[in-house]
């Protein structure tokens, strides 16, 4: 999934991996983090969701990465506001509202940029990705993030051989593998949702499931 692969989704407006809401999963279980108020979420490949939103709405300072500048456009459109513009090495960043989105690769990024961060939430981020890009992901997201970080992991699972992704299936042996250099990994709910996907049921996938995960960057590496 190279960038001009992304860029042409959004220009088509071919983003059915978007929810006009924040994501149920994440409301349920993000409280249980224990992130105060002011500290500042990371959002991998961010895309325009509306869990920024929510976050904002949390009292939480938001810090996004996203190749699209149609996408980072479109929320603050969308919500009404009219971001700040400024550049470093990591590409344009617009801000408003506490929220902060870099127009930039997420590959690009290192620990300085991270700095900042108390917490992250991977929603169809780490699934977007081809097994080949994933390790290099991991490396550099979650290795990048500063230790005692914590957040939530969204994921899906379903038989490999069903569907070519994006999304990829990331089975829990996968996740765990993965992040085990970088830190602790605890499964929090798991939830069949073939009923509500039909596309995914036109494509002949026999199961599906959604894992949350609460993943906590180790102190100490
Ligand atoms: C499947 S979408 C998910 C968006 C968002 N997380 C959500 O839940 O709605 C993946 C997004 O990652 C962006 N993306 C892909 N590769 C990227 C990269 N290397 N750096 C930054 N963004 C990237 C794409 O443009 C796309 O908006």
């Amino acid at each position: 999934m190279e960038a001009d692969y992304w860029m042409q989704r959004w220009r088509e407006g071919r983003t059915g991996w978007h929810q006009e809401r924040p994501t149920p999963l994440m409301c349920r279980h993000w409280p249980k983090l224990g992130i105060e108020r002011g500290s500042r979420v990371f959002v991998p490949l961010a895309g325009r969701s509306q869990d920024m939103a929510w976050f904002a709405s949390q009292g939480l300072r938001v810090l996004g990465v996203e190749l699209s500048e149609l996408a980072i456009t479109g929320f603050f459109v969308g919500h009404g506001l009219t971001p700040k513009t400024t550049v470093s090495r990591y590409g344009t960043h617009h801000e408003a509202a506490g929220i902060e989105l870099i127009c930039g690769d997420a590959f690009a990024l290192d620990a300085e940029a991270l700095a900042g961060c108390d917490a992250a939430f991977d929603r169809a981020a780490m699934i977007a990705l081809p097994p080949s890009l994933r390790e290099r992901y991991v490396d550099t997201v979650y290795g990048c993030l500063p230790r005692r970080c914590r957040g939530l992991l969204i994921t899906l699972e379903y038989p490999k051989d069903e569907k070519a992704g994006p999304p990829f299936a990331v089975d829990e042996a996968e996740v765990r593998a993965r992040l085990a250099p970088w830190g602790e990994v605890e499964t929090l709910e798991r939830r069949d949702i073939l009923a509500g996907q039909p596309s995914f049921q036109a494509e002949g996938v026999t199961r599906l499931e959604t894992v949350v995960y609460r993943v906590e960057r180790r102190a100490g590496l």
